[in-house]
């Protein structure tokens, strides 16, 4: 079984959760936050106590800051360090800074762990023949942004019964 020890030797399962955050971030536009003092960003001014929202989504879709911004393709992080704890801007599914997730380590252990225990304990069809590219990802948006279907996949134990 894949234990939680294994899981910073797992650089693939890594890759493939920042895809998946940067193209599906659980909360697409994080928390409100609210300037403390006026200030300039990009010549815009935004005066002190304005409500910011910072679009997360569009920002891990910016054809700017990615090559194939909407394509699922985790090989993109290998040979970089583009992390997701909110150093590199273009990819900020937990927030940055003092207001960032405090629950990024326990949320991003629990996910790589259930991800790799799925993976490595059972081979995953879908049903009906359907092909991975006829799945619909149609998000419904929100405060979190889950599928608008519910995903259907049919798993087979893979490992020897005892
Ligand atoms: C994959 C899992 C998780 C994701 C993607 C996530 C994402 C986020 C995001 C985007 C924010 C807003 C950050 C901002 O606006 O700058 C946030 C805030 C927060 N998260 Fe998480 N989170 C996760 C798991 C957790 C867990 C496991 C906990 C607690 C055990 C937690 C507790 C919090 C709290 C308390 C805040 C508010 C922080 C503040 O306002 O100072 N989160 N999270």
């Amino acid at each position: 079984m894949v234990e939680e020890t294994d899981l910073e030797k797992l650089e693939y399962l890594d890759m493939v959760v920042k895809e998946t955050l940067r193209l599906h971030p659980v909360a697409p536009l994080l928390l409100p936050h609210e300037s403390m003092e006026d200030c300039t960003i990009n010549g815009f001014h935004i005066p002190k106590k304005s409500r910011i929202l910072i679009n997360a989504r569009a920002i891990g879709r910016d054809p700017n800051a990615w090559t194939d911004a909407n394509k699922f393709l985790p090989e993109r992080f290998v040979g970089n360090d583009i992390d997701i704890r909110g150093r590199n801007f273009q990819l900020i599914p937990f927030g940055s800074g003092r207001r960032g997730c405090p629950g990024l380590q326990l949320g991003l252990t629990v996910v790589r762990l259930v991800v790799a225990h799925l993976v490595h304990c059972f081979d995953w069809e879908l049903p009906n023949d359907m092909l991975p590219t006829e799945l619909d990802m149609t998000e419904e948006f929100g405060i979190t942004i889950p599928r608008a279907k519910h995903l259907l996949a049919i798993p087979t134990y893979r490992l020897q019964l005892q």
